[in-house]
C-alpha cells in the first residue's frame, strides 16, 4: 500500500507556504538575513512543534515567518517545498500564502509574491508542476488591513487566483469580512475559506452564505450538522481536508478518530492536504499514509481522494481531463 500511496498522482488544494518552513532552512535565512531565533539547534526547534490548538500552532508559525525578508527567502521557501511535491507525485498544487504576515514587518508585497512567482513558474518549467496561488487574509486582523491587503493584490491579479480566510477562526466569524470578499469577487477573485476546523459547523454555513465560497478549508466539524452534511454531498461542495494537521492541533484525538473515511464514504467530496507540513509532521505522501494505516480503506478509495481534489481544483476543464485521465491509467494498473 506505501508503494501504491507513494506514486499514485496527487493534488493538494490546502498547503500555507509559510507553513512549509522547515527548522533547516530557519536556521540558513536567519543567518543570511541577521535574524535572532529563541532556537539553539533545529533539534530544539523540533522540540518546540508542540502544540495543544491552533493559537499555540500559530504564534510558533509567526514567530518562524520573521526570518523571510528578500525576495530570494521566498523563492527559496517555495522551491523548497515544490521539490517535496516532487518527491510525492503531487501533479498539481494551489497554495496559500499570508501577506500581512510580511507586510505587518515591513516587508513589501512585491518582494513577497515576485519570490512566490518565480518558484512557481520554474516549478512549471523544470518540475512539470502546475500550480495556482490563493491569497488568505488574517481574520484576526481588523477589515481595513483586508481591504488595503486586497488593493495591494490587484496590481497581481494575473498571479493570484483567488482570496481566502486564515488564522484564529474562533472570535473571527466569516461574517468580518463579507463586505471584503463581495468586493474580491466583484474584481474577479475565487474565493475560498477556513471553516469549521476549530470553530463550529455554523461557521461552514456562514461561509458558504456569505462568502461564497468555491471550497472549504478544513470544514471536518460539519459533521455536527446533519443538514449540512447532506448540503455539502447534494452540492458537491468540497472540503480540504488536512489530517496530520488536524491531530497535531487537537481537532481529533486520534487518527482513528477522524472522519475523513467516513465522510467519503458519504459522498462529500474530501481531499486529503499537508496543511503547514513544516510543522506537522509531513507532507502529502505522510498525510495519505497517517489516514490509510489508522482506516480499512481500498486502493478506489484512495485514489478517490485524487478524484475529488481534481474536481475541486481551480483548473480549467481540459486540465481536469487529464490529470483524470492519468489517475485512472494509474488506478487501472496497479488496481
Ligand atoms: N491550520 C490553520 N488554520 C488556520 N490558519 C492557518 N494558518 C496556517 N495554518 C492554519
Ligand atoms: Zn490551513
Amino acid at each position: 500500500m506505501k508503494e501504491f500511496i507513494q506514486s499514485l498522482p496527487k493534488v493538494e488544494l490546502h498547503l500555507h507556504l509559510e507553513g512549509t518552513l522547515e527548522p533547516e532552512l530557519m536556521f540558513e535565512l536567519a543567518k543570511r538575513n541577521h535574524i535572532d531565533i529563541p532556537f539553539n539547534s533545529i533539534a530544539e526547534v523540533r522540540g518546540a512543534y508542540s502544540f495543544h490548538n491552533l493559537q499555540s500552532f500559530l504564534d510558533i508559525y509567526f514567530q518562524g515567518a520573521n526570518v523571510l525578508i528578500n525576495e530570494q527567502d521566498f523563492f527559496d521557501l517555495t522551491w523548497a517545498y515544490l521539490l517535496r511535491c516532487q518527491d510525492d507525485n503531487v501533479l498539481h498544487t494551489e497554495v496559500f500564502f499570508d501577506p500581512q504576515t510580511h507586510t505587518e514587518r515591513g516587508i513589501s508585497f512585491e518582494t513577497v509574491i515576485n519570490g512566490i512567482h518565480r518558484a512557481l513558474v520554474q516549478g512549471t518549467t523544470e518540475l512539470g508542476i502546475s500550480s495556482k496561488l490563493i491569497m488568505c487574509f488574517l481574520r484576526h486582523l481588523d477589515e481595513e488591513s483586508a481591504f488595503k491587503t486586497l488593493q495591494q493584490a490587484q496590481r497581481h491579479q494575473d498571479k493570484i487566483v483567488a482570496v481566502g480566510l486564515d488564522s484564529s477562526e474562533i472570535g473571527h466569524p466569516p461574517a468580518k469580512f463579507e463586505r471584503v470578499f463581495k468586493q474580491a469577487i466583484n474584481l474577479g477573485f475565487l474565493t475560498v475559506a477556513h471553516a469549521g476546523e476549530e470553530g463550529e459547523a455554523s461557521n461552514i454555513s456562514e461561509a458558504l452564505n456569505l462568502l461564497k465560497i468555491s471550497r472549504i478549508d478544513h470544514g471536518v466539524r460539519c459533521s455536527e450538522d446533519e443538514e449540512l452534511v447532506k448540503q455539502l454531498v447534494r452540492e458537491r461542495i468540497p472540503l480540504t481536508v488536512c489530517p496530520l494537521s488536524n491531530i497535531k492541533l487537537k481537532v481529533f484525538d486520534s487518527m482513528e478518530q477522524h472522519n475523513i473515511v467516513d465522510l467519503l464514504r458519504r459522498g462529500v467530496c474530501v481531499t486529503i492536504n499537508s496543511d503547514d507540513p513544516a510543522y506537522f509532521g509531513g507532507y502529502m505522501v505522510n498525510n495519505f499514509l497517517a489516514v490509510v494505516n489508522a482506516h480499512p480503506i481500498n486502493k478506489a478509495e484512495i485514489a478517490q481522494f485524487t478524484f475529488n481534489a481534481i474536481e475541486a481544483s481551480f483548473v480549467n476543464k481540459h486540465e481536469k481531463e487529464r490529470l483524470r485521465k492519468v489517475t485512472q491509467r494509474y488506478l487501472n494498473l496497479y488496481q
